[in-house]
């Protein structure tokens, strides 16, 4: 039976106020997303998927070493501090920075599905300049799945985690199989994630429905 209650009403009545595309509006056969029985508990931290990832990974020296927490059923926080090699006008966060930001920690909400995605469509609105230095309280969740489409929808506040928002973001990711990565990647970082001596780490990054 389609999942449809007010939550996501009140999901599309915002989606429409803030004037996402049709594209991101899940259709009626929408359900309500499944926090999957192994996901982390809420408040653990998820820790970097892959070393090398420009969002999370720590082996990045100018990435965004974003830290995601796993929150209650489908959600998650996040908090990235922003530094002088993130920007784009004279002091402050470049948009496309912050557009990663949004959309690694709303790509990081599929391993508490333990489904494996890649962003589709991301609509982003920039609704205050960010400065270097500041620290941005990002919080995500999954509001629909409709077979391989997960909708999500993240946004990210400045002075702490009730703060004004700064940017938000709706995004459309695409269930996609582990060959999706293994086709389309380069065999060399390929190999080395796959000889990650951290065994998490490699069934994040590589197992899909383990
Ligand atoms: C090596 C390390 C591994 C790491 C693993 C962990 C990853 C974590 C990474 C985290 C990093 C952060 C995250 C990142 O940065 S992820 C990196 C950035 N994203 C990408 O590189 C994705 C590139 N795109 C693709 O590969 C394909 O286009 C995909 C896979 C997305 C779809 O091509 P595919 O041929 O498979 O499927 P389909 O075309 O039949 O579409 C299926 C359905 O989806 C709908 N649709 C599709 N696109 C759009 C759209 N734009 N708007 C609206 N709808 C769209 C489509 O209408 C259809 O709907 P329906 O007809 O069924 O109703």
């Amino acid at each position: 039976m389609a999942w449809c209650p007010d939550s996501l009403d009140a999901r599309v009545r915002s989606a429409a106020v803030s004037g996402s595309s049709a594209a991101l509006q899940p259709p009626a056969s929408a359900r309500k997303p499944e926090r999957h029985p192994d996901a982390p508990a809420p408040g653990e931290l998820l820790g970097a998927h892959y070393e090398h990832c420009f969002g999370c990974g720590h082996e990045q020296p100018h990435g965004l070493h974003l830290e995601a927490r796993a929150g209650e059923g489908v959600s998650l926080t996040a908090e990235f501090t922003v530094r002088p090699a993130h920007q784009g006008a004279p002091g402050l966060a470049h948009g496309g920075v912050l557009a990663t930001a949004l959309d690694e920690t709303l790509g990081s909400l599929n391993w508490l599905l333990r489904k494996i995605a890649v962003t589709g469509r991301l609509e982003t609105d920039f609704v205050r300049p960010v400065p270097v230095g500041t620290t941005l309280h990002l919080a995500a969740e999954v509001v629909a799945v409709a077979g391989r489409k997960i909708y999500s929808t993240a946004t990210g506040r400045m002075d702490g985690p009730t703060g004004p928002v700064a940017v938000r973001a709706e995004a459309l990711f695409v269930e996609v199989p582990v060959e999706h990565f293994v086709d389309n990647g380069r065999e060399e970082e390929i190999q080395a994630a796959m000889k990650d001596p951290d065994q998490a780490r490699r069934t994040r990054a590589f197992e899909v429905n383990p």
